[in-house]
C-alpha cells in the first residue's frame, strides 16, 4: 500500500512546489512508482512536469466534483515512474463547490483509496492556504513534509501550521504524522541561512531532513523547460541535494517498515 504525503506550509513561496516536482522526480528515478497530485490551482506542479494545463480535458477538478475517475484522469508522463493528477485554474472554484456536499472533508480520501495500491508513494502539493482542498489534503494523507526556507521570518506561521496538523489529527485523521521538515533556499554565505538552520531544528527537533536544498538558480529555471531539475540539469547543486533528499527519504521509510 502506498504512502501518501502532503507538501504542505500555508506560507507562499516556501518551496513547497519545488519540492514536491524534484523529491518525487528523484524519487522516480530511484525506481518508486510515484504519483503527484497537483492540489493547487496555480498548477505550478502541472507545469513543472511540462504539462500544458490549457491542453488538459479533465483534471483533479472533475474527480473532486465526482464527475470522472481518478484511475481515467492521471497521466503518465515522460518522467521515470512519474505519474500525475493535473491541478486546473477551476480548482479555485472548488473551494466554494465543495462546501456544499456532504463528508466534504473526506472526498480526495475516498478518491485516494482506489489508487493507493498502485503507488509505492503518493505526493500531494498543496495551495499557500487553509481552505478546503488543503484540509482535503490533510484529511487524505499519511503525513506531511513541510519545506521551510532559510529567510527572516521563517518561523512566523509554524505554529499556526502545527496547530493546524493537531486539530486535523484530533478530529479528522487521527494517523496523521510528520514526514519530515525540509530547509529549503539555504544561501551558505549568509549567517541568516545558518541561523534560520538552527532555529528550526531546535523547534523541530529529530524531524528536520539533513539534507538541506541550497538556493540554486537551476532550481528556478527547470520549471520553465517543463522538467524536473535532475532532467534539466543532473549535476548543478540542486540536482545533487534532492537526489540526497530522496535517498534519505527512502532510507528513512525503510528503516521504519
Ligand atoms: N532552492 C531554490 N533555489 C532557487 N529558487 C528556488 C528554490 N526553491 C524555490 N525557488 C523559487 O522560489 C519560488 C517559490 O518556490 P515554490 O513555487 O516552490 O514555492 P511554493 O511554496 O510552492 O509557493 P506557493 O505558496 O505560491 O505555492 C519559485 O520561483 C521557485 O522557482
Ligand atoms: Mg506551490
Amino acid at each position: 500500500m502506498g504512502k501518501i504525503i502532503a507538501v504542505f506550509n500555508q506560507k507562499g513561496g516556501v518551496g513547497k512546489t519545488t519540492t514536491n516536482v524534484n523529491l518525487s522526480a528523484c524519487i522516480g528515478k530511484l525506481g518508486k512508482k510515484t504519483l503527484v497530485i497537483d492540489l493547487d490551482p496555480q498548477g505550478n506542479t502541472t507545469s513543472g512536469f511540462g504539462v500544458d494545463k490549457k491542453e488538459l480535458d479533465f483534471t483533479i477538478y472533475d474527480v473532486l466534483l465526482g464527475e470522472k475517475d481518478i484511475k481515467d484522469t492521471i497521466i503518465d508522463t515522460e518522467f521515470d515512474n512519474i505519474s500525475l493528477l493535473s491541478s486546473s485554474t477551476e480548482l479555485a472554484g472548488a473551494e466554494i463547490e465543495l462546501t456544499g456536499i456532504e463528508d466534504r472533508e473526506f472526498i480526495l480520501k475516498n478518491v485516494l483509496d482506489s489508487v493507493r495500491d498502485n503507488y509505492d508513494y503518493i505526493f500531494v502539493d498543496c495551495p499557500p492556504s487553509l481552505g478546503m482542498l488543503t484540509i482535503n489534503s490533510l484529511v487524505a494523507v499519511d503525513s506531511v513534509l513541510i519545506p521551510i526556507q532559510c529567510e527572516y521570518y521563517a518561523l512566523e506561521g509554524v505554529s499556526q501550521l502545527m496547530q493546524t496538523i493537531s486539530l486535523v489529527k484530533e478530529n479528522l485523521n487521527p494517523n496523521l504524522e510528520i514526514q519530515g521538515v525540509v530547509l529549503s533556499m539555504f544561501d551558505g554565505r549568509a549567517n541568516l541561512s545558518i541561523q534560520v538552520v538552527e532555529e528550526v531544528k531546535k523547534f523541530f527537533k529529530g524531524s528536520v531532513y539533513t539534507t538541506i536544498v541550497p538556493r540554486n538558480v537551476r532550481l528556478a529555471e527547470a520549471p520553465s523547460h517543463g522538467k524536473p531539475v535532475v532532467y534539466y540539469d543532473s549535476k548543478c547543486k540542486g540536482s545533487l541535494a534532492y537526489i540526497d533528499l530522496a535517498e534519505e527519504f527512502i532510507d528513512l521509510e525503510e528503516d521504519v517498515i
